[in-house]
C-alpha cells in the first residue's frame, strides 16, 4: 500500500485534487487516476493536477480529466499557481509548463490568480455555434433564459454528435446579460456532465463575444463564481495577452491509500 498525500483545492466551483509530485515521484495509472477522482469510490474531483518539477520552467502542470484524459484546464492552471505558492516554489508571480505550453501568472494581492493564455488563432463559426482553441477545443452556442436551459443534455448530444465524436468537444451556452457581461454554463469533456465553471471556457466563450460586440475586459458570471477574461482582439480576428483572472482556494488535504 502507498500512502498519498492530497490537497482539494476549487477556482469558482471547478474542484481539483492537487498533488506535489516532485520527490518522490509518483507514476499513477489511468484507472488510479480514475479512482481518485471517483466522488463515490474516492476523493472526488473535475480533475487531477501533479505539480512536477521542471528544468527550465519553475514548475509543470501536470492536468487529468477524471475519466484520465489530458488538455489544458484554466481553473486547474489557477489553482496549481496558488499551491505552487504554498509549497515556495514561487512567490508572487510565475512562468509554468502546462499541456498546451508555457504560461505567465501572477497572484494578486487579493489571492486571485491572473493567468495568462495562449494566444488564439481564430474563432470560427460552425453551424449556429462558434468554435474556439483556448488550448482545450470549445464550442460556444448563445441561449437565452440559460437558468433553465438543459446544458446536460443538449452538451452531451452535441460532445457525443458526429462532427466531434472523435476528439469530443466542451459545449459551452452562453447568455449575453449586460455590456461587456455574459453567463456561462458548460459541458466538459473528460468530466462528461455540466461543471460549475470551466476556465479555458469561459475565456472561449468572452473571446467568442467579442464577435457580439463586447470589449475587453469581460465579466463572466458562472453558477460557481465570477471571472474576467482581457484580451486584445487582433485585425486578422486572432487574439494576444488574453488573460483569465479569478479566484483559486485551498478547500481541505488528506491522504489515501493505494494498491501500489
Ligand atoms: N475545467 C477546465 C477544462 C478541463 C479540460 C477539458 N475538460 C477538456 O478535456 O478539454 C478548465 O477550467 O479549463
Amino acid at each position: 500500500m502507498t500512502s498519498i498525500d492530497f490537497y482539494k483545492y476549487q477556482a469558482t466551483g471547478n474542484d481539483f485534487i492537487l498533488i506535489d509530485n516532485r520527490d518522490p515521484q509518483l507514476e499513477l495509472t489511468k484507472e488510479e487516476i480514475i479512482h481518485l477522482c471517483d466522488r463515490k469510490f474516492g476523493i472526488g474531483s473535475d480533475g487531477l493536477i501533479l505539480i512536477q518539477n521542471h528544468e527550465e520552467y519553475d514548475f509543470e502542470m501536470v492536468f487529468y480529466n477524471p475519466d484520465s484524459s489530458q488538455s489544458l484546464c484554466g481553473n486547474g492552471s489557477r489553482c496549481a499557481v496558488n499551491f505552487a505558492k504554498f509549497l515556495g516554489i514561487i512567490d508572487s508571480t510565475t512562468h509554468f509548463l502546462a499541456f498546451d505550453g508555457v504560461h505567465f501568472a501572477e497572484i494578486l494581492d487579493n489571492g486571485e490568480v491572473r493567468l495568462k493564455m495562449s494566444d488564439v488563432q481564430n474563432v470560427r463559426l460552425m453551424g449556429d455555434g462558434i468554435f474556439v482553441d483556448t488550448g482545450s477545443p470549445h464550442l460556444i452556442k448563445y441561449v437565452i433564459n440559460i437558468d433553465n436551459f438543459r446544458v446536460y443534455e443538449e452538451g452531451k448530444a452535441i460532445r457525443n454528435g458526429g462532427l466531434f465524436k472523435a476528439a469530443g468537444v466542451n459545449v459551452n451556452f452562453v447568455e449575453i446579460t449586460g455590456a461587456d457581461q455574459i453567463f456561462v454554463r458548460t459541458y466538459e469533456r473528460g468530466v462528461e456532465n455540466e461543471t460549475l465553471s470551466c476556465g479555458t471556457g469561459v475565456t472561449a466563450a468572452a473571446l467568442a463575444s467579442s464577435t457580439k460586440e463586447l470589449n475587453s475586459p469581460v465579466k463572466v458570471n458562472t453558477k460557481g463564481g465570477n471571472l474576467s477574461v482581457e484580451f486584445e482582439k487582433n485585425e486578422d480576428m486572432s487574439f494576444s495577452n488574453v488573460y483569465l483572472l479569478g479566484p483559486a482556494k485551498e478547500v481541505f488535504k488528506g491522504s489515501i491509500e493505494l494498491d501500489k
